[in-house]
């Protein structure tokens, strides 16, 4: 019974239009998916009633035997998908189905292309989902009732893609979501039991939910159901037995994801407690990785039975954020509460045994399988670089699978592990030495590196913007500690010939009246003034206390509403450099002050800090350039 007075015509929200043309048009050749999705959905549903019934047993409204079926009419050229899991209320219909909430869904639009291959990497890597269903249907009715409401709520929503959707209240008897696929005229042909058959055993096999054909007799449909996968949980069948394949079907359900797992690693634990794990890495990173609230993680299962998708990192630590999969628990008792998992003793153990896993997974692929390992790194190391400041226990473990770039090869991309670093460690040299700065191009051109460079030192480049965090908790690996070359006192005497040694305390006492006298003309705005011993071609560089943060990170806080304390850098001087010659031979005191000025100013701004008064800046450099013209 319909109530036509209750139907509403709607728009799409623009995301979403701009979405279903492009997926119509990229996913092309990779219709059948849409049902993949779809029967995914269903069983997603149905583990979302499983875990909300178990406090509340008459949300099963007495039909306790969740499945997804799938039916079709030829004739009519229909595929019907229907599923006994939550349903959805009109809210949920419009927040779910006409709307995008995902973050980063602007960033995803902005990258597209409009190559077709390209893209269709890009919207899988979105999530396709239920709009999938337009890349074979011109028409899709969608009735959906909402577990423990009244048969009259039930909500149809129906659109053509084209303009909009419409809504009305309906009756629907039995809770759960029915769509309607009305196929295009040239997809009519999927309507046929073999090739659903076929689409479901390929893509559906190994949910553990059964999805469900009408049997097929002489030619026809009968009455009769029969279930067409395999339905039986993979993870819990013997690692010997289930095929590359499978496992990759396996993990595009689980993930959503669209692309193949990277690897994977299946694990039966018997110990003190007693669990399956079966942990993928993905290939590409998804766009809401660094949201706080992803709305993806491990599923927890308590003896096959889905209990909740772990969204807020219980499972696993959140620099483990990426991996996908499952866990079973054959101890957990199977009315476990969210709350309960708080501090549990299992999740604990099957929490650190996952980890150990994991890390043994990559660190496997880093050794064996290098450029694969490359690859998950672009797509997740800085991710993993947070591990150290979050997973304590495991920072060696963790630092031996990072990878920088470095003055080895000045490249951008991160390829240089700390092991790495330490086999070519110079004789002598007993620290590992990396600059921060907010680019790569920023970092090797800094002038604090000029004394590495010279001495062939190699220096670990730093410009993510986690470095900062990751320096403060990776103090040290393999007993070597790490050590900013711009910060703090450098102390490379133990890397410095007698020769270099002499030729410095020469070049220091030379230029003691020089140091005394910028210290005057700078006396409000540095800490003191030093000779350096880290430049060879750049007049002055500023350094920064041991435990100060770099210039530009201080910024961005400040940018960001933060109280930053206002600490007065170190200058530092390279007293062989024409300009500070030059400045020897000043005898104008307030000329001098000015060449002081733009020394310290120029050393802020290689630096990536922010002048004070930058128009004072470059006031006095215009000054100083006409008076050298
Ligand atoms: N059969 C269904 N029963 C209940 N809710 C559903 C069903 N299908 C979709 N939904 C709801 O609509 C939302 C959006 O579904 P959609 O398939 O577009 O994306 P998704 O499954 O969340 O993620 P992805 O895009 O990664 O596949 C789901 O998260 C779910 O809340």
């Amino acid at each position: 019974m319909t109530d036509s007075a209750t139907k509403e015509n709607m728009q799409f929200q623009t995301e979403v239009n701009q979405l279903l043309h492009l997926m119509i048009h990229s996913l092309y050749s990779n219709k059948e998916i849409f049902l993949r999705e779809l029967i995914s959905n269903g069983s997603d549903a149905c583990d979302k009633l499983r875990f909300e019934a178990i406090g509340n047993d008459s949300l099963y409204e007495n039909d306790g035997d969740l499945r997804v079926e799938v039916e079709f009419d030829s004739t009519a050229g229909t595929i019907t998908v229907r599923d006994n899991g939550i349903g959805m209320s009109r809210d949920e219909v419009v927040n779910n189905i006409g709307t995008i909430a995902k973050s980063g869904t602007k960033e995803f639009l902005s990258k597209l292309t409009g190559d077709q291959q390209k893209d269709s990497h890009l919207i899988g890597q979105f999530g396709v989902g239920f709009y999938s269903s337009f890349i074979v249907a011109d028409k899709v009715t969608l009735t959906t009732r909402r577990a423990g409401t009244a048969a009259s709520e039930a909500v149809r929503w129906e659109s053509d893609a084209q303009s909009g959707y419409s809504l009305e209240q309906v009756e629907k008897a039995t809770r759960g979501t029915e769509i309607v696929l009305h196929l295009k005229e040239d997809e009519k042909l999927l309507a046929d039991g073999w090739r659903l058959r076929n689409i479901i055993r390929q893509y559906s096999d190994h949910i553990p939910l059964p999805v469900m054909m009408h049997k097929q007799e002489e030619g026809k449909q009968a009455e009769e159901w029969e279930t067409v996968n395999k339905a039986n949980a993979l993870w819990t069948r013997s690692k010997s037995d289930v095929k590359d394949e499978e496992y990759q079907e396996f993990y595009k359900h689980v993930s959503h994801d669209w692309e193949d797992a990277l690897a994977w690693s299946h694990n039966r634990v018997e110990g003190k407690y007693e669990y399956t794990s079966l942990l993928y890495l993905p290939s590409k990173a998804p766009f809401d990785l660094f949201d706080r609230d992803t709305n993806h993680g491990l599923k927890l299962y308590v003896q096959r039975v889905f209990i909740m998708e772990d969204k807020e990192n219980k499972l696993l630590p959140r620099y483990l954020r990426f991996v996908r999969g499952v866990l079973d628990s054959a101890d957990l008792p199977l009315n476990v509460s969210r709350e309960i998992l708080q501090g549990n003793k299992i999740i604990e153990s099957m929490k650190s045994g996952s980890v150990k896993k994991i890390l043994g997974l990559l660190e496997n692929m880093s050794a064996n399988e290098p450029e694969k390992y490359q690859s998950f790194w672009k797509e997740f190391g800085k991710v993993l670089k947070e591990g150290p400041g979050e997973d304590f226990g495991n920072r060696e473990e963790i630092a031996k699978l990072l990878r920088f770039s470095s003055t080895l090869d000045d490249n951008a991309e991160q390829k240089v592990s700390l092991p790495d670093y330490i086999a070519r460690m110079k004789e002598g040299q007993d620290k590992i030495f990396y600059i921060t700065a907010d680019t790569h191009t920023a970092a090797k051109n800094s002038p604090h590196l000029e004394v590495f460079r010279k001495k062939g030192i190699e220096v670990l480049l730093l410009s993510d913007r986690v470095d900062e965090w990751l320096v403060q908790h990776l103090m040290e690996f393999d007993g070597k500690s790490l050590q900013s070359v711009a910060k703090g006192d450098l102390d490379l005497s133990k890397l410095e010939t007698e020769e270099d040694k002499k030729e410095q305390e020469k070049v220091e006492a030379e230029a003691k009246n020089m140091v005394e006298h910028i210290k005057k003309a700078l006396t409000d705005k540095v800490e003191d003034v030093k000779v350096s011993h880290r430049l060879t071609s750049s007049p002055s560089c500023i350094i920064l206390g041991e435990h100060d943060m770099a210039l530009y990170m201080q910024n961005l806080l400040k940018q960001a509403g933060h109280e930053m304390p206002t600490t007065k850098p170190l200058l530092e001087i390279n007293p062989t450099h024409p300009l500070l010659k030059r400045m020897e031979a000043e005898t104008d005191d307030d000329r001098f002050a000015e060449w002081a000025s733009v020394l310290l100013d120029q050393a802020i701004l290689a630096e990536g800090g922010q002048l004070e008064d930058p128009a004072g800046f470059v006031h006095r450099l215009n000054g100083l350039m006409l008076a050298m013209a």
